[in-house]
């Protein structure tokens, strides 16, 4: 069966109900407590009380203006009272404006603190982390997750506290007016509670299950659109839009039946409210007839029974929500907690500017635990000096500058640095040291000039067009419509490979590092732009260790190092004409494929 399309799918998280994390999820509103708090006010003051006020004054308009038992009904109180109760709606609606306006302005400065909370974490996760997860799966973390929360900070939080305000007050009153009626009404609320526990599990594992199918869909989406000039070359654009709408389809079955088990909440409310307002009319009949209440009490009283219902159905959808926004939660955190691997000593001192010592004292390292990719590896090269890794496709070059960088960590030896191992410095002030240009450069969106200063931001405009003029990219950039202020389009797809690789050279020079790693770098240069580039070499190789990763072998003749590796060991080292002088040397024999592969 074919594996193509497969993605790593994110964990279905089994835990029950996690108050921690929704403890965890609220002390992100803990900054705006004294505007929430003066929402709760506002709200329960004036927009509670005068809701609760009607109702009583409704009661009084009947059983003392309209229909009294003296039979006296009075119109200048009728009118007063209808004034009082213009004066409360008046009120109520000015409170719910604030408390809406106020709500939203809450609710999406915590969802911006989360968002960025995230996003600070993850740009500070290492690059393991990143091999293991689908780009795209990051991204949905970052929107949808975050973006999950959204409803429930903005209506639901604040809107929780006054609807279970409300509640409280609702029960006192009714309780206070007609104790047995207001008993009689609530023996319904224990079933709604039994029902809703029934459907929270299911509900929650409903809404996971979307989020993974959406995980996915972004996955798929992202690698569509970064592999879209394979996909067209190879006219698999059918199967790929089949896919896709496969994956669609199975995103809107979760999606419906997760939204169906939700739906489920109001009814089972409304069922019980019906249920509790028939026993209402039953027995408040009951007690008008045989016990003396009067028909304005049983006005009132269906009216705040109305009440008693409204902020327990918002409950119960609030409690739905809730199990929603919990799912995204604990993604969040999962992501929040997810440590580092190569994370900072508590006591890490900052590195100081170094020489350029580069010590790799057996170092033993593999990416995956039974797969090593470097077996055991001694350098000691002396600052200055340039060193050129090679060896066939998989070696474990580019391990030795992650290694160098501190991208991953060493299983086993040290590498240090000027006599210092990497992991008792900052990762900031050693990766400060060292400039890396790599095949696949990377351009940011921006002008030509942001990319060069990329590193070095306050570097001025004269500085960034020496180091332009020194590795020879100032005649290609002049050429731009807008010479360095050219708007480059994201990931610089208007420029060839070989100017992106220019601007790369451009910008390491610029960042001046002590150390330098050029990674395949001069790949994707044409020969002509390769004979230009090498003088841009000399300026920029001088003065730094530099690590050249190559295939081309005609560039790193000069190299003061050459250091031959194969199946993560080292296998010769020496300079260009020590390994050619090694008869059947491994070195000797790659020169010669490549000039027989060239001649051919
Ligand atoms: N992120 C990764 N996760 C797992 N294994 C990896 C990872 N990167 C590299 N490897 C494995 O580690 C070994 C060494 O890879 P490395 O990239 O260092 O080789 P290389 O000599 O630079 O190859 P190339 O010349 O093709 O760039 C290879 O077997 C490779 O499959």
């Amino acid at each position: 069966m074919s594996r193509k399309f497969q993605y790593q799918d994110d964990e279905v998280i089994l835990k029950s109900f996690n108050w921690a994390s929704m403890t965890r999820l609220f002390t992100y509103i803990k900054p705006y407590r004294a505007a929430a708090t003066r929402v709760a006010i506002v709200m329960t003051v004036f927009g509670m009380m005068t809701k609760l006020a009607i109702p009583f004054l409704m009661s009084v308009a009947i059983d003392r203006a309209i229909d009294p038992k003296n039979g006296q009904g009075s119109v200048p109180l009728l009118l007063g009272i209808a004034a009082a109760m213009l004066a409360m709606y008046g009120l109520r609606w000015w409170a719910q404006r604030y408390t809406i306006e106020q709500t939203n302005v809450i609710g999406q400065n915590v969802i911006t603190d989360l968002r960025t909370a995230l996003f600070k974490h993850i740009q500070g996760l290492s690059f393991r982390f990143f091999d293991k997860r689908p780009a795209g799966s990051v991204l949905v973390r970052v929107t949808n997750d975050v973006n999950a929360l959204q409803d429930l900070f903005t209506n639901g939080v604040i809107n929780s506290v006054i609807d279970i305000a409300q509640l409280i007050g609702i029960v006192v009153i009714l309780l206070l007016m007609q104790f047995k009626l207001g008993l009689a009404v609530m023996v319904t609320v224990p079933l709604m509670f039994i029902v809703s526990s029934a459907l929270r599990k299911r509900i929650r594992f409903a809404w996971q299950t979307v989020r993974i199918k959406q995980s996915r869909i972004n996955s798929h989406l992202n690698e569509s659109i970064q592999g879209i000039r394979v996909t067209q070359a190879f006219a698999q654009e059918k199967e790929n839009i089949g896919f896709f709408e496969d994956m669609n389809s199975s995103n809107i079955r979760s999606w419906n039946f997760a939204s169906a088990l939700n739906q489920v909440f109001g009814p089972v409310i409304e069922v019980t409210s019906a249920v509790g307002t028939l026993i209402l009319l039953l027995y408040g009949t009951h007690l008008i007839r045989f016990e003396g209440m009067t028909v304005g009490l049983l006005v009132a009283f269906i009216t705040y029974v109305s009440y008693f219902w409204e902020p327990i159905n918002r409950l119960g959808q609030m409690y739905s929500q809730l199990l929603i926004s919990m799912s995204s939660a604990e993604r969040i955190f999962e992501y929040m907690d997810e440590k580092p691997i190569v994370a900072e000593k508590p006591d890490a001192v900052g590195l100081p500017n170094i020489q350029g010592h580069v010590r790799f004292d057996n170092v033993v390292f593999g990416y995956e635990p039974d797969r090593p990719a470097l077996k055991g590896i001694d350098l000691d090269i002396k600052p200055g000096m340039t060193v050129a890794l090679v060896g066939h496709t998989g070696s474990g070059k580019s391990t030795i500058v992650n290694l160098l960088c501190r991208f991953y960590d060493t299983v086993e030896g040290r590498v240090l640095l000027d006599g210092v191992d990497v992991r008792d410095v900052t990762l900031d002030s050693l990766r400060s040291q060292i400039g890396i240009v790599m095949q696949d450069t990377f351009i940011f969106s921006g002008t030509i000039r942001d990319n060069i200063r990329y590193a070095r931001p306050d570097a001025s405009d004269a500085e960034v067009e020496a180091a332009a003029r020194a590795v020879r990219a100032h005649d290609f950039i002049s050429q731009l419509p807008d010479g360095y202020d050219t708007e480059v389009q994201e990931r610089g797809s208007a420029l060839s490979m070989g100017q992106r690789q220019l601007l790369s050279f451009a910008r390491a020079l610029l960042a001046d590092p002590r150390i330098l790693v050029l990674d395949e770098a001069t790949a994707s240069i044409d020969t002509e732009t390769e004979l230009r580039i090498q003088e841009a070499l000399g300026t920029l190789l001088e003065n730094r260790t530099s690590f050249i990763v190559a295939h081309r072998l005609s560039t790193i003749r000069h190299a003061d190092l050459i250091v031959v590796l194969d199946h993560g060991v080292i296998v010769e080292q020496g300079n260009h004409e020590q390994l050619m002088r090694l008869d059947g040397g491994y070195y000797r024999g790659l020169i010669d494929a490549q000039y027989r592969f060239l001649s051919a």
